[in-house]
């Protein structure tokens, strides 16, 4: 049989198709404390001021500041101590002239009074009488009301990712539950007649099904809720009938293996046969270049490689930019950061690399360092990746030394990292 002959696009213009197909997602609102790492699914406003009281930032006395005009050390203030409140406590005194209430941070400023000296400033001369030294200024060391942020305000975006600090917000302005988006449910299936499961003895010929347990933990790291399906052997009508039903048990799926051209390749033929629209099968990048994506009935199913770095690569690349724009995450992509490269790659390749590399730092320059075997079978590259360098396709190679654009995988992602590529057409 003659081999179909693939149309090839290049990286951005595959992620596009994929951003192009949207799925909306339900809300669920669940409780602050289980809110971490979800997608807000409403724009958070301030409910009040922050702080909602003026209020003293150190332990200290209230004062009114004029009553220490003109004091120093051979003319100090002497101050009636009315009151004495800790935080959580509001005196019931109004502060007079010649009169400090005792307050500890956090308590309400006392009516009366504009200022707050330290604990430390101040010599006690008994119980109820305090000596000041210095002049006090009106509003000193006070927390004004809303100094903080004032109520109304916008402190929050819908989509974004809760953090500790959103915790807090939440916190703050009484979430006791938050609304959040609905993880996505992705699928996964592995194809192969040579899979293991991960428990099993190895054998001659098979190897463990190490695709699914690694695409999963991806899912969960992008935000998403991961189901793996199972394993398939390559059989068309066994893979046909698992695809079909796996489809109606999530939002998306993700196969990996059989995209290629091979004897048991079977997802093209599938796609045919379910009259799936295919978005792509062939990207000017490596490894990867057989990721395939195609839309059946508004659901999307990721044909990743069954190599392992190629599936890990195919994954972040297009899984996670399609699910965290259903997620209404703004930066849907990996994070950008130019990095020195160092290692020379002086074979030109007409496809894009993505090389697992590690940034590392050396005082505030960040260095790329390429990991392990650079084959798209490889695994062992995946162990201390946490990056992906990009080495655009051409007719040159790269020096070690060159600056390029490296693709972090931790931390916060970008906007849209394909100008460049998109610009020059790679
Ligand atoms: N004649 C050609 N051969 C190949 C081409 C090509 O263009 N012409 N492309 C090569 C490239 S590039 C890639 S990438 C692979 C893609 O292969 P498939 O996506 O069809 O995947 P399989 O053939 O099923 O498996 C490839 C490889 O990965 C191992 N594998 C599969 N599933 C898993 C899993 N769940 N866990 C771990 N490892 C897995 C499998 O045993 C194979 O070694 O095709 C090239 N060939
Ligand atoms: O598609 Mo393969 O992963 O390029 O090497
Ligand atoms: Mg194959």
């Amino acid at each position: 049989m003659p081999i179909e002959k693939r149309k090839i696009i290049p990286v951005w213009e595959a992620v596009r198709s994929v951003l192009d197909q949207t799925f909306e997602l339900p809300t669920e609102t669940i409780p602050l404390e289980e809110s971490d790492n979800r997608y807000l699914a409403e724009d958070i406003k301030t409910t009040h001021d922050v702080p909602p009281f003026d209020r003293s930032p150190y332990d200290g006395f209230a004062i009114r500041a004029e009553d220490t005009n003109g004091a120093s050390k051979q003319a100090p203030v002497i101050l009636n101590v009315i009151d004495s409140i800790g935080a959580g406590h509001v005196s019931e005194k109004t502060v007079q002239e010649g009169e400090a209430v005792r307050l500890m941070t956090g308590a309400a400023i006392p009516k009366g009074a504009n200022a707050v000296i330290m604990l430390e400033l101040v010599s006690e001369r008994d119980s109820v009488h305090i000596e000041i030294r210095r002049t006090v200024l009106p509003g000193d060391n006070i927390s004004e009301q809303g100094e903080d942020t004032e109520q109304g305000t916008q402190i929050l975006k819908k989509g974004s990712k809760i953090h500790p600090g959103a915790v807090a917000l939440l916190a703050t302005f009484g979430y006791e539950r938050v609304k959040v988006m609905k993880k996505p449910v992705v699928g996964i299936l592995a194809t192969g007649t040579e899979l293991l499961d991960v428990g099993e003895e190895l054998v001659p010929g098979k190897i463990r099904n190490s695709n699914a347990y690694m695409i999963a933990s991806q899912i969960k790291k992008i935000g998403g809720e991961p189901h793996i399906l199972g394993k398939l052997p390559d059989d068309f009508e066994q893979t046909y009938t698992g695809i079909v039903s796996a489809l109606e048990r999530c939002d998306v799926l993700i196969t990996t293996g059989g995209v290629s051209v091979g004897d048991f390749d079977h997802l093209p033929a599938i796609y045919k046969k379910m009259g799936a629209k295919l978005l792509f099968n062939k990207i000017a990048m490596r490894p990867g270049s057989v990721t395939s994506a195609a839309d059946y009935k508004g659901k999307l199913l990721f044909g990743l490689s069954g190599n392992p770095s190629a599936c890990f690569v195919g994954c972040e690349l297009f899984v996670r930019p399609y699910l965290l724009n259903a997620l209404n995450a703004d930066k849907v992509h990996l994070g950008v950061l130019k990095t020195e490269l160092q290692e020379d790659f002086l074979k030109p390749n007409p496809f894009t690399r993505f090389v697992r590399s590690r940034v590392e730092w050396r005082g505030s320059a960040p260095f790329s360092v390429p990991v392990g075997l650079d084959k798209s079978g490889s695994v062992s590259s995946l162990a201390e990746a946490n990056a992906l360098i990009v080495l655009p396709g051409g007719t040159r190679g790269w020096e070690k030394g060159s600056e390029v654009t490296t693709l972090l995988l931790d931390g916060e992602g970008s906007v849209w990292p394909w100008d460049l590529a998109e610009k020059s057409k790679l």
